[in-house]
């Protein structure tokens, strides 16, 4: 028989709120991203997405609520039970932030180098594992960052965010400024990571046809509050005029 129990959460947010000098940026957020699944927030600029995700990490500390990754509350950990729960992360920002003195391969190497000892021949395992998985040739371990195309960089950054098998990988943006048949590559690859190893995805996104293609799941925030969250055919389905006028941007041009 299937397995009918539903996923358990990886990350839960209840009743979060922050304010920086008197001005409240998040104002009660409540989301929860189950295991395995890929959420996509999507909002305006300076809507919080930044700094809710900051808040799964213990980057920032809320005024109030809880955030609760695997089970435990971050909230009130102090650093080395932080940087326990960091582990758990991998992370991909807008800027691929590849170090530009590496080739490719030490830039994937390079977690594991920092918090693991292991011998050269597993780093090059697992190193050439994840550049598989990410479509990337053995051809391309040697070159440097400014040799490769910005599809590429995403693409090794992706590798080295997951070459340590995080639990969750936290994507800011990660195709703004791609043009549209890379952006297809990089959720393609999205989708590998959490396909392939069962990855729990947060990703930050402006783009709308990318969110709909990679979504489990899509929370969409406005001035701190979520105002609609589930599956993307329930979030399309919205009846809240915000996030109807925000996704006809999109679909009114392309329905
Ligand atoms: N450290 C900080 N100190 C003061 N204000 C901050 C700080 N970080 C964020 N803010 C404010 O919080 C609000 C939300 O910022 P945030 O970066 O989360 O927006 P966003 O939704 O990620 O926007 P964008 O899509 O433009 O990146 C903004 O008004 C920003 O100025």
């Amino acid at each position: 028989m299937a397995d009918t129990t539903p996923p358990r959460p990886m990350i839960e947010i209840k009743g979060l709120q922050k304010s920086f000098g008197g001005h409240q940026v998040l104002t009660g957020i409540n989301l929860s991203v189950a295991e395995g699944n890929t959420c996509v927030i999507l909002g305006g600029s300076g809507s919080g997405k930044t700094v809710l995700m900051k808040h799964m990490i213990g980057l920032l500390k809320p005024d109030a609520g809880q955030v609760i990754v695997d089970g435990e509350d971050v909230v009130p950990m102090g650093p080395e039970d932080l940087a326990r729960v960091r582990h758990k992360y991998g992370m991909v920002f807008q800027a691929a932030a590849l170090f530009d003195s590496m080739n490719v391969f030490e830039n994937v190497a390079f977690p594991l180098r920092e918090h693991r000892e292991m011998s050269e021949e597993e780093i090059r395992t697992l190193v050439r594992s994840k550049l598989d998985l990410m479509g990337l040739s053995r051809a391309v371990e040697d070159k440097f960052p400014a040799d490769l195309s910005g599809g590429m960089r995403k693409r090794v950054g992706l590798a080295r965010a997951i070459v340590m098998n995080p639990k969750i990988v936290l994507y800011d943006e990660p195709t703004t400024g791609l043009d549209p048949i890379t952006t297809d590559y990089v959720d393609e690859m999205i989708l590998a990571a959490q396909r392939e190893l069962g990855i729990t995805s947060v990703v930050i996104s402006h783009d709308i046809a990318s969110a709909f293609n990679i979504a489990n799941q899509i929370a969409f925030l406005s001035k701190g509050v979520i105002l609609e969250q589930g599956p993307p055919e329930q979030v399309r389905a919205s009846e809240h005029p915000t996030v109807k006028v925000f996704l006809e941007t999109w679909f009114g041009k392309n329905d």
